[in-house]
Protein backbone atom coordinates (compact mmCIF):
# COMPACT_ATOMS: atom_id res chain seq x y z
CA UNK A 1 0.00 0.00 0.00
CA UNK A 2 1.28 3.44 -0.66
CA UNK A 3 1.93 5.77 2.42
CA UNK A 4 -0.63 7.90 2.74
CA UNK A 5 -0.03 11.89 3.54
CA UNK A 6 -1.73 13.22 6.05
CA UNK A 7 -2.82 16.92 5.57
CA UNK A 8 -4.77 19.11 7.64
CA UNK A 9 -6.17 21.95 5.85
CA UNK A 10 -8.15 24.80 7.20
CA UNK A 11 -11.35 26.84 5.84
CA UNK A 12 -11.29 30.72 7.18
CA UNK A 13 -14.32 32.00 7.40
CA UNK A 14 -14.31 36.08 8.33
CA UNK A 15 -17.07 37.79 9.19
CA UNK A 16 -19.27 37.78 6.73
CA UNK A 17 -19.05 34.06 5.09
CA UNK A 18 -15.81 34.51 3.09
CA UNK A 19 -13.40 31.99 3.12
CA UNK A 20 -9.65 32.54 2.39
CA UNK A 21 -8.30 30.49 -0.32
CA UNK A 22 -4.43 30.58 -1.34
CA UNK A 23 -2.39 30.28 -4.86
CA UNK A 24 -0.40 27.30 -4.82
CA UNK A 25 3.17 28.09 -6.25
CA UNK A 26 3.34 27.04 -9.49
CA UNK A 27 6.28 24.05 -9.00
CA UNK A 28 4.77 21.99 -6.10
CA UNK A 29 2.01 19.05 -6.58
CA UNK A 30 -1.16 21.06 -7.99
CA UNK A 31 0.56 23.50 -8.32
CA UNK A 32 -0.51 26.65 -9.76
CA UNK A 33 -4.38 25.51 -8.61
CA UNK A 34 -6.07 27.66 -5.38
CA UNK A 35 -6.24 25.55 -1.86
CA UNK A 36 -7.37 25.88 1.60
CA UNK A 37 -4.24 26.99 3.84
CA UNK A 38 -2.80 24.07 5.41
CA UNK A 39 0.35 21.64 5.02
CA UNK A 40 1.50 17.75 6.09
CA UNK A 41 1.52 16.74 9.85
CA UNK A 42 4.72 16.00 11.21
CA UNK A 43 5.33 12.43 12.73
CA UNK A 44 4.27 12.43 16.21
CA UNK A 45 1.65 15.94 15.85
CA UNK A 46 -1.54 15.97 16.61
CA UNK A 47 -3.82 17.49 13.40
CA UNK A 48 -5.42 20.37 15.28
CA UNK A 49 -1.36 21.17 16.49
CA UNK A 50 -0.47 21.38 13.22
CA UNK A 51 -3.75 23.01 11.91
CA UNK A 52 -2.28 26.33 14.30
CA UNK A 53 1.42 25.45 13.24
CA UNK A 54 0.58 25.26 9.54
CA UNK A 55 -1.57 28.72 9.63
CA UNK A 56 0.96 30.44 11.92
CA UNK A 57 3.69 29.54 9.06
CA UNK A 58 1.75 30.38 5.72
CA UNK A 59 -0.44 32.91 7.27
CA UNK A 60 0.61 34.59 10.22
CA UNK A 61 -2.35 33.75 12.05
CA UNK A 62 -3.39 32.06 15.18
CA UNK A 63 -6.02 29.82 15.03
CA UNK A 64 -8.18 30.59 18.11
CA UNK A 65 -11.68 28.79 17.41
CA UNK A 66 -11.94 25.91 14.55
CA UNK A 67 -14.39 22.52 14.20
CA UNK A 68 -14.04 19.87 11.82
CA UNK A 69 -15.46 20.27 7.88
CA UNK A 70 -14.60 17.08 6.25
CA UNK A 71 -11.73 14.58 6.46
CA UNK A 72 -11.29 12.88 3.27
CA UNK A 73 -9.16 10.17 1.39
CA UNK A 74 -8.10 11.18 -2.33
CA UNK A 75 -5.81 8.84 -4.46
CA UNK A 76 -4.06 11.42 -7.04
CA UNK A 77 -2.05 9.24 -9.71
CA UNK A 78 1.17 10.42 -7.78
CA UNK A 79 0.73 10.40 -4.32
CA UNK A 80 -2.70 9.04 -1.54
CA UNK A 81 -3.60 12.47 0.59
CA UNK A 82 -5.88 12.35 3.64
CA UNK A 83 -6.90 16.08 3.68
CA UNK A 84 -8.70 16.65 7.30
CA UNK A 85 -9.93 20.09 6.91
CA UNK A 86 -11.29 22.16 9.74
CA UNK A 87 -13.56 25.17 9.93
CA UNK A 88 -11.36 27.91 11.68
CA UNK A 89 -14.13 30.60 13.06
CA UNK A 90 -12.11 32.84 15.01
CA UNK A 91 -8.49 33.85 14.67
CA UNK A 92 -6.01 36.82 15.87
CA UNK A 93 -4.24 38.77 13.18
CA UNK A 94 -4.22 39.48 9.52
CA UNK A 95 -3.68 36.58 7.50
CA UNK A 96 -1.17 37.59 4.69
CA UNK A 97 0.60 34.98 2.58
CA UNK A 98 3.79 34.71 4.32
CA UNK A 99 5.39 32.30 1.41
CA UNK A 100 4.74 35.21 -1.18
CA UNK A 101 1.28 33.30 -2.28
CA UNK A 102 -1.57 35.29 -3.38
CA UNK A 103 -4.31 35.80 -1.24
CA UNK A 104 -8.37 35.40 -2.07
CA UNK A 105 -11.54 35.44 -0.09
CA UNK A 106 -14.34 33.66 -1.74
CA UNK A 107 -17.75 33.05 -0.95
CA UNK A 108 -18.63 29.29 -0.97
CA UNK A 109 -20.68 30.03 -3.82
CA UNK A 110 -17.93 31.76 -5.96
CA UNK A 111 -15.58 28.36 -5.50
CA UNK A 112 -15.09 26.55 -9.00
CA UNK A 113 -14.01 22.93 -8.73
CA UNK A 114 -11.77 23.15 -11.88
CA UNK A 115 -9.50 26.13 -10.16
CA UNK A 116 -8.72 23.49 -7.16
CA UNK A 117 -6.82 20.43 -6.47
CA UNK A 118 -9.30 17.38 -7.63
CA UNK A 119 -9.27 16.56 -4.16
CA UNK A 120 -11.12 19.36 -3.29
CA UNK A 121 -14.49 18.97 -5.14
CA UNK A 122 -15.82 17.76 -1.45
CA UNK A 123 -14.28 20.56 0.43
CA UNK A 124 -16.13 22.58 -1.49
CA UNK A 125 -19.32 21.03 -1.37
CA UNK A 126 -19.28 20.48 2.57
CA UNK A 127 -18.66 24.31 2.59
CA UNK A 128 -21.60 25.05 0.63
CA UNK A 129 -23.93 22.67 2.26
CA UNK A 130 -25.53 24.05 5.96
CA UNK A 131 -24.94 21.80 9.16
CA UNK A 132 -29.03 21.14 8.80
CA UNK A 133 -31.36 19.35 6.85
CA UNK A 134 -35.02 19.31 7.95
CA UNK A 135 -37.05 16.57 6.52
CA UNK A 136 -41.05 17.05 6.01
CA UNK A 137 -43.01 15.28 8.47
CA UNK A 138 -45.43 12.60 7.14
CA UNK A 139 -48.83 14.18 6.78
CA UNK A 140 -52.25 13.76 4.10
CA UNK A 141 -52.69 17.47 4.62
CA UNK A 142 -51.02 19.66 1.53
CA UNK A 143 -51.46 23.03 3.79
CA UNK A 144 -49.87 21.94 6.73
CA UNK A 145 -47.05 20.29 5.07
CA UNK A 146 -46.86 24.27 2.86
CA UNK A 147 -46.62 25.57 6.61
CA UNK A 148 -44.32 23.47 7.79
CA UNK A 149 -42.06 24.50 4.27
CA UNK A 150 -42.47 28.81 4.93
CA UNK A 151 -41.84 27.86 8.97
CA UNK A 152 -38.66 26.15 8.15
CA UNK A 153 -37.69 28.88 5.56
CA UNK A 154 -38.46 31.64 8.23
CA UNK A 155 -36.44 30.00 10.75
CA UNK A 156 -33.60 30.27 8.21
CA UNK A 157 -32.97 26.74 7.30
CA UNK A 158 -31.15 26.14 4.02
CA UNK A 159 -31.67 22.56 2.93
CA UNK A 160 -34.95 20.91 3.09
CA UNK A 161 -36.28 17.33 1.67
CA UNK A 162 -39.67 16.82 0.77
CA UNK A 163 -40.45 12.91 1.63
CA UNK A 164 -44.06 12.29 1.45
CA UNK A 165 -43.21 8.44 0.44
CA UNK A 166 -46.96 7.62 0.86
CA UNK A 167 -48.29 10.36 -1.86
CA UNK A 168 -48.59 9.77 -5.38
CA UNK A 169 -45.33 11.05 -7.16
CA UNK A 170 -47.70 13.48 -9.19
CA UNK A 171 -49.14 15.19 -5.80
CA UNK A 172 -45.69 15.42 -4.22
CA UNK A 173 -44.25 16.98 -7.70
CA UNK A 174 -46.96 19.14 -7.41
CA UNK A 175 -46.18 20.39 -3.78
CA UNK A 176 -42.85 21.16 -5.11
CA UNK A 177 -43.79 23.21 -7.63
CA UNK A 178 -45.85 25.32 -5.72
CA UNK A 179 -43.11 25.41 -2.99
CA UNK A 180 -40.43 25.77 -5.21
CA UNK A 181 -40.38 29.82 -5.76
CA UNK A 182 -40.50 30.37 -2.30
CA UNK A 183 -37.37 28.32 -1.71
CA UNK A 184 -35.92 29.93 -4.76
CA UNK A 185 -36.24 33.22 -3.27
CA UNK A 186 -34.14 32.60 -0.17
CA UNK A 187 -31.34 30.37 -1.54
CA UNK A 188 -33.11 27.50 -0.23
CA UNK A 189 -33.03 24.13 -2.14
CA UNK A 190 -35.80 22.22 -1.49
CA UNK A 191 -34.87 18.25 -1.73
CA UNK A 192 -37.22 16.32 -4.17
CA UNK A 193 -37.61 12.79 -2.66
CA UNK A 194 -39.03 11.55 -6.50
CA UNK A 195 -38.01 8.63 -8.95
CA UNK A 196 -35.22 10.01 -10.95
CA UNK A 197 -37.00 10.13 -14.49
CA UNK A 198 -39.74 11.77 -12.56
CA UNK A 199 -37.88 15.03 -11.60
CA UNK A 200 -38.21 18.27 -13.20
CA UNK A 201 -35.92 20.71 -12.27
CA UNK A 202 -36.71 23.87 -11.01
CA UNK A 203 -34.66 26.84 -9.25
CA UNK A 204 -35.29 26.17 -5.45
CA UNK A 205 -35.45 22.35 -6.01
CA UNK A 206 -33.02 19.25 -5.86
CA UNK A 207 -33.45 15.37 -5.88
CA UNK A 208 -33.12 13.03 -3.57
CA UNK A 209 -32.60 9.42 -4.21
CA UNK A 210 -33.42 6.44 -2.46
CA UNK A 211 -30.40 4.02 -1.89
CA UNK A 212 -32.47 1.52 -4.90
CA UNK A 213 -32.50 4.26 -6.84
CA UNK A 214 -29.01 5.09 -6.05
CA UNK A 215 -28.03 1.74 -6.67
CA UNK A 216 -29.89 1.49 -10.56
CA UNK A 217 -27.66 5.04 -11.04
CA UNK A 218 -24.99 4.30 -14.02
CA UNK A 219 -24.58 7.91 -14.51
CA UNK A 220 -24.91 11.28 -12.19
CA UNK A 221 -28.80 11.93 -12.32
CA UNK A 222 -29.18 15.48 -12.91
CA UNK A 223 -25.93 18.33 -14.27
CA UNK A 224 -23.53 19.47 -11.55
CA UNK A 225 -25.70 22.80 -11.12
CA UNK A 226 -28.62 20.69 -9.44
CA UNK A 227 -28.05 19.39 -5.84
CA UNK A 228 -28.60 15.46 -5.85
CA UNK A 229 -28.74 13.15 -2.80
CA UNK A 230 -28.84 9.52 -1.80
CA UNK A 231 -29.94 7.92 1.47
CA UNK A 232 -27.66 4.95 2.12
CA UNK A 233 -27.42 2.66 4.68
CA UNK A 234 -24.05 0.86 4.33
CA UNK A 235 -20.40 1.49 3.37
CA UNK A 236 -20.91 0.41 -0.25
CA UNK A 237 -23.68 2.75 -0.43
CA UNK A 238 -21.76 5.86 0.27
CA UNK A 239 -18.96 4.71 -2.08
CA UNK A 240 -21.70 4.77 -4.85
CA UNK A 241 -23.26 8.30 -3.44
CA UNK A 242 -19.49 9.96 -3.49
CA UNK A 243 -19.60 8.80 -7.32
CA UNK A 244 -23.01 9.76 -8.24
CA UNK A 245 -24.27 12.49 -5.91
CA UNK A 246 -23.22 15.34 -3.82
CA UNK A 247 -23.79 14.15 -0.60
CA UNK A 248 -25.41 11.56 1.95
CA UNK A 249 -27.89 10.75 4.40
CA UNK A 250 -26.62 7.86 6.44
CA UNK A 251 -28.80 6.43 9.43
CA UNK A 252 -30.18 5.38 11.66
CA UNK A 253 -27.30 6.43 14.17
CA UNK A 254 -30.46 5.80 17.17
CA UNK A 255 -33.35 3.64 16.57
CA UNK A 256 -36.45 5.99 15.86
CA UNK A 257 -40.30 5.89 15.53
CA UNK A 258 -40.54 6.33 11.80
CA UNK A 259 -38.24 3.19 10.92
CA UNK A 260 -38.42 1.57 14.09
CA UNK A 261 -37.97 -1.91 12.73
CA UNK A 262 -33.90 -0.40 12.25
CA UNK A 263 -31.93 -1.03 14.92
CA UNK A 264 -29.79 1.86 15.37
CA UNK A 265 -25.72 2.15 14.20
CA UNK A 266 -24.13 4.15 17.45
CA UNK A 267 -21.64 6.85 16.35
CA UNK A 268 -18.78 4.77 16.80
CA UNK A 269 -19.66 1.95 13.70
CA UNK A 270 -21.29 5.54 12.28
CA UNK A 271 -18.02 7.38 11.98
CA UNK A 272 -16.14 4.34 10.96
CA UNK A 273 -18.45 4.25 7.58
CA UNK A 274 -18.00 7.78 7.31
CA UNK A 275 -14.27 7.84 7.52
CA UNK A 276 -13.91 5.74 4.29
CA UNK A 277 -16.31 8.13 1.90
CA UNK A 278 -14.99 11.39 0.03
CA UNK A 279 -18.52 13.22 0.16
CA UNK A 280 -20.54 15.50 2.79
CA UNK A 281 -22.80 12.87 5.06
CA UNK A 282 -25.81 14.05 7.10
CA UNK A 283 -26.25 11.90 10.60
CA UNK A 284 -29.95 10.93 10.16
CA UNK A 285 -32.04 8.89 12.99
CA UNK A 286 -33.10 10.16 16.47
CA UNK A 287 -31.10 13.27 16.68
CA UNK A 288 -31.56 16.72 17.78
CA UNK A 289 -29.83 20.35 16.80
CA UNK A 290 -27.77 19.64 20.26
CA UNK A 291 -26.41 16.65 18.81
CA UNK A 292 -24.19 18.52 16.27
CA UNK A 293 -21.26 18.84 18.06
CA UNK A 294 -21.38 15.34 18.48
CA UNK A 295 -22.05 14.91 15.08
CA UNK A 296 -18.97 16.92 13.88
CA UNK A 297 -16.67 15.12 16.23
CA UNK A 298 -18.21 12.15 14.19
CA UNK A 299 -17.25 13.47 10.81
CA UNK A 300 -20.69 14.85 9.89
CA UNK A 301 -21.43 17.66 7.88
CA UNK A 302 -24.37 18.12 10.12
CA UNK A 303 -27.52 16.38 11.11
CA UNK A 304 -30.46 15.89 9.33
CA UNK A 305 -34.04 15.21 11.04
CA UNK A 306 -38.20 15.54 11.04
CA UNK A 307 -38.83 15.51 14.64
CA UNK A 308 -35.48 17.03 16.05
CA UNK A 309 -35.79 20.59 13.78
CA UNK A 310 -39.35 21.23 13.90
CA UNK A 311 -39.75 24.91 14.24
N1 LIG B 1 -2.76 22.58 1.94
C1 LIG B 1 -3.55 21.96 1.06
N2 LIG B 1 -3.08 20.85 0.45
C2 LIG B 1 -3.88 20.26 -0.44
C3 LIG B 1 -5.19 20.76 -0.73
N3 LIG B 1 -5.77 19.94 -1.66
C4 LIG B 1 -4.86 18.96 -1.95
O1 LIG B 1 -5.03 18.05 -2.73
N4 LIG B 1 -3.70 19.15 -1.22
C5 LIG B 1 -2.52 18.30 -1.31
O2 LIG B 1 -2.05 17.98 -0.01
C6 LIG B 1 -0.64 18.06 0.05
C7 LIG B 1 -0.30 19.19 1.04
O3 LIG B 1 0.90 19.65 0.84
P1 LIG B 1 1.50 21.08 1.16
O4 LIG B 1 2.38 21.40 0.01
O5 LIG B 1 0.50 22.09 1.56
O6 LIG B 1 2.34 20.68 2.43
P2 LIG B 1 3.21 21.63 3.34
O7 LIG B 1 2.50 22.95 3.50
O8 LIG B 1 3.51 20.80 4.57
O9 LIG B 1 4.45 21.94 2.43
P3 LIG B 1 5.94 21.45 2.42
O10 LIG B 1 5.92 20.00 2.10
O11 LIG B 1 6.51 22.28 1.30
O12 LIG B 1 6.51 21.78 3.75
C8 LIG B 1 -0.17 18.35 -1.38
O13 LIG B 1 0.09 17.15 -2.04
C9 LIG B 1 -1.38 19.01 -2.00
O14 LIG B 1 -1.45 18.85 -3.39
C10 LIG B 1 -5.66 21.93 -0.08
O15 LIG B 1 -6.76 22.44 -0.28
N5 LIG B 1 -4.79 22.49 0.80
MG1 LIG C 1 1.03 24.06 2.58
Amino acid sequence: MTKVIHVVAAAIANSQGLILVAKRPDHVHQGGRWEFPGGKVEAGEASEAALVRELQEELGVEAQAWQPLIDLHHQYPDKHVRLQVFKVTAYGGEPYGKEGQPLRWLHPDQMQAEDFPAANVPIIQALKLPSLLAISPLSEDEQQLERWCLAQLAAGRKLLQLRQPQWPVAQRLALGRRLAPFCAEVGVTLMMNVPVQAYQHQPGLGLHLTEAELRACRQRPQPTEVWCSASCHSPDALALAQKWVDFALLGPVLATASHPEQPGLGWPQWQSWVESAALPVYALGGLLEQDLPQAREAGAQGIAAIRGLQC
